[in-house]
């Protein structure tokens, strides 16, 4: 218990930083954030406290009110606010780089708004509604020559590539099956949630099976085969066939090799008492030789292990990992990974020096991909045609003729 006051302290009173100097060989990324959204202050403003090299420059809410009391309570020198205040974000000169934590369903418009503004963009995931809508965001960016990422943090934290070195070391053999679970408890979100909103891009599938299906083809370095099945289940009783709105879905995939993989996911789930479990974020790889399980393998900062079994002969060894920076993490893929990182950093925080390393023309540690993201999305909307309630609605954004 302790440790984990201590490990909170850490993480929200990072230590402090020399001050953010102007210096012409190495100017600050400037970012503007698109929405006064609630993820925005973990996900970026935190970070951004300890990375000499960021500046969280502005913000632009669609009201004025909340704009001005959302740069003040963040100290964000520059706000816009209004109907028209996240096209004039986009166009302030001072601005290098875009956070767009927009509903799912404003991804698209918004991200290629501002590539078309010569903007880089850390873009919230699910990137967008379709994989049409994704690869056309990576071609602008790269017709653009600029930086896009989908925000999958968790890909940047040393603890889920220690448990995928565990898999690809070999040690354990093939892998055989992978199970995963990510779900939130019921009365964690409201009904009027962004979450709940098809137009929004809304869906159990988009917001925590994005990052579970991400996971399961991340360990199991794969693509899946198939949709085996895909139930989806409504929010209380509506009907799902007009709502189109997962609450939870259970799927099973297909992946080469004969592996399976089930995957459940809730934004509402009855809360489980003996024992208690609100929040179930764990995935557990069978292989030949043993398996390894990850416990909450999103937000690892706060806590998390990963428990290996290895069977040899006729006896069952069994160590628990922890892992939090990547000089403990035995990863030997870049040199910079062995020092990088404090025992405190958010996954946010890993996320964070990727994407400036990138923008700045280093090697960041890991990043997401282009064809990781296309492919992700597109086995989102496999799973949705499957579970009979098809992709979410496309933008009616048209990029105007260039
Ligand atoms: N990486 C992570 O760990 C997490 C990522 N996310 C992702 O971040 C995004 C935002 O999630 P979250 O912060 O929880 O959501 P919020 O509802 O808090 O924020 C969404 C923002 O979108 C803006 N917005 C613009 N148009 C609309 C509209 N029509 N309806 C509602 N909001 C609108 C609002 O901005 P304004 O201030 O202008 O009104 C609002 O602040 C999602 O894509 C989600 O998947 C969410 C949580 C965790
Ligand atoms: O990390 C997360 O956990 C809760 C979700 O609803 C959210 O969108 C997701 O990114």
């Amino acid at each position: 218990m302790a440790s984990l006051v201590q490990r909170l302290y850490r993480i929200f009173v990072p230590p402090s930083q020399p001050p953010k100097v102007e210096d012409s060989s190495n100017p600050p990324i400037k970012f503007g954030i698109l929405g006064a959204a609630n993820i925005a202050p973990p996900a970026l403003i935190l970070p951004a406290k300890s990375h000499a090299e960021v500046i969280v420059y502005a913000v632009a809410a669609r009201d004025q009110g909340k704009a001005k009391n959302f740069a003040k309570k963040h100290s964000i020198a520059k706000v816009y606010g209004g109907s028209n205040g996240y096209q004039q974000l986009l166009d302030d000169p001072e601005v290098d780089a875009i956070y767009n934590p927009l509903p799912n369903g404003l991804h698209f418009e918004w991200t290629m708004k501002a590539l078309l503004a010569g903007k880089h963009v850390l873009c919230e995931k699910p990137m967008a509604d379709t994989a049409e809508e994704v690869k056309q965001m990576f071609d602008l960016a790269e017709k653009k020559g600029l930086v896009l990422l989908e925000a999958f943090h968790y890909r940047f934290h040393p603890a889920i590539q220690r448990a995928k070195a565990v898999l690809d070391s070999g040690e354990l053999g093939k892998i055989k099956s992978i199970d995963l679970k990510f779900t939130a408890p019921a009365g964690a979100m409201k009904d009027s949630d962004i979450r709940f909103n098809l137009a929004l891009g809304g869906g159990a599938m988009m917001d925590l099976g994005c990052y579970s299906l991400n996971c399961i083809r991340y360990l199991s370095s794969s693509d899946p085969t198939s949709v085996v099945s895909a139930i989806a289940l409504p929010l209380k009783s509506a009907n799902i066939q007009e709502t189109k709105i997962d609450r939870a879905m259970s799927t099973t995939l297909a992946l080469p090799n004969d592996v399976l993989a089930s995957m459940e996911v809730d934004l509402s789930m009855p809360w489980e008492f003996f024992p208690p479990k609100l929040f179930k974020m764990w995935v557990v790889v069978k292989c030949e030789g043993g398996d390894v399980e990850v416990q909450n393998f999103v937000l690892p900062t706060f806590w998390h292990s990963i428990k290996v079994s290895n069977k040899v002969g006729g006896t069952t060894t069994k160590r628990v990992e922890k892992v939090y920076k990547f000089a403990d993490a035995h990863i030997d893929d870049h040199s910079k990974a062995l020092d990088l990182g404090e025992d405190w950093w958010l996954t946010y925080r890993y996320q964070l020096e990727a994407f400036v390393d990138k923008l700045k023309g280093r090697t960041p540690q890991t990043w997401v991909t282009r064809e990781d993201s296309i492919a992700n999305m597109q086995w989102i909307e496999n799973i949705y045609e499957k579970a009979g309630i098809g992709s979410r609605p496309r933008s009616n954004y048209v990029l105007p003729a260039q």
